[in-house]
């Protein structure tokens, strides 16, 4: 029995690529840098902010040791951002308040930092469905290592958890976690839906409740 249900954050509830693209291009404008484009900030989105800015290193040949100057960088300006252009998903909200008048147990797993994690929940009117929230730097390691997922199941049994994401990461988490997943296909992931594992894919918000087993189909 479904008793509880833990989401990805970027690409999954929210779509959010357009705000970490401005706070990478401010960083890249005080390095004198050029700004990327957004196709190229969504490539480099899904494993944590300090992966991201190894791939912005990586991109412009910048040196490995401005990694931790950068990464603090880039935080502190997406954690004061307004996230005026991060948008809920359509159908998000219904599906969430549905399972929460369901009495299901609902939690965040992301590696986007915790702070601006936080953050984006409240700007986007997201934080009243979650009780727990697990960001990218809340623990020692992040996603696809199990332990974010384990830790914000606790005591609940892996077999009546769902895990919704939008990426390879997600889907080898949820594997490595035990955990049934279902993918949202129109988020950030870099391969096709059939090269990802998956108990269930959906790729509208609307559609959702065919995988949550809910009234509102
Ligand atoms: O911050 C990231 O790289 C990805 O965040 P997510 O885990 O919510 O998709
Ligand atoms: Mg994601």
């Amino acid at each position: 029995m479904l008793k509880m249900v833990v989401f990805d954050l970027d690409g999954t509830l929210v779509d959010s690529a357009a705000d970490i693209q401005v706070s990478v291009n401010q960083m890249l404008k005080e390095e004198a840098l050029p700004p990327l484009d957004l196709p190229t900030v969504i490539s480099f989105v899904g494993n944590g902010l300090p992966a991201l800015v190894e791939r912005v290193i990586a991109h412009f040949s910048l040196k490995e040791s401005d990694l931790q100057r950068l990464t603090r960088r880039v935080l502190e300006i997406y954690s004061t951002s307004d996230y005026t252009h991060t948008t809920v998903y359509d159908g998000v909200v219904a599906s969430l308040q549905d399972l929460k008048n369901r009495g299901i147990a609902l939690a965040v797993c992301t590696n986007k930092p915790e702070v601006p994690a936080r953050h984006v929940l409240q700007a986007t009117g997201l934080e009243r469905f979650f009780d727990t929230v697990v960001g990218g730097d809340t623990l020692p390691v992040r996603k696809p290592d199990p332990l974010p997922l384990t830790t914000v199941v606790g005591e609940v049994a892996m077999a009546d958890v769902l895990y919704v994401g939008d990426s390879e990461v997600d889907a080898q988490t949820a594997v490595s976690a035990g955990a049934k997943f279902a993918l949202f296909t129109e988020g950030y992931r870099k391969s096709a839906v059939s090269e990802i594992p998956h108990d269930f894919a959906f790729s509208n918000w609307r559609d959702f409740c065919k995988v949550a087993g809910s009234s509102l189909c």
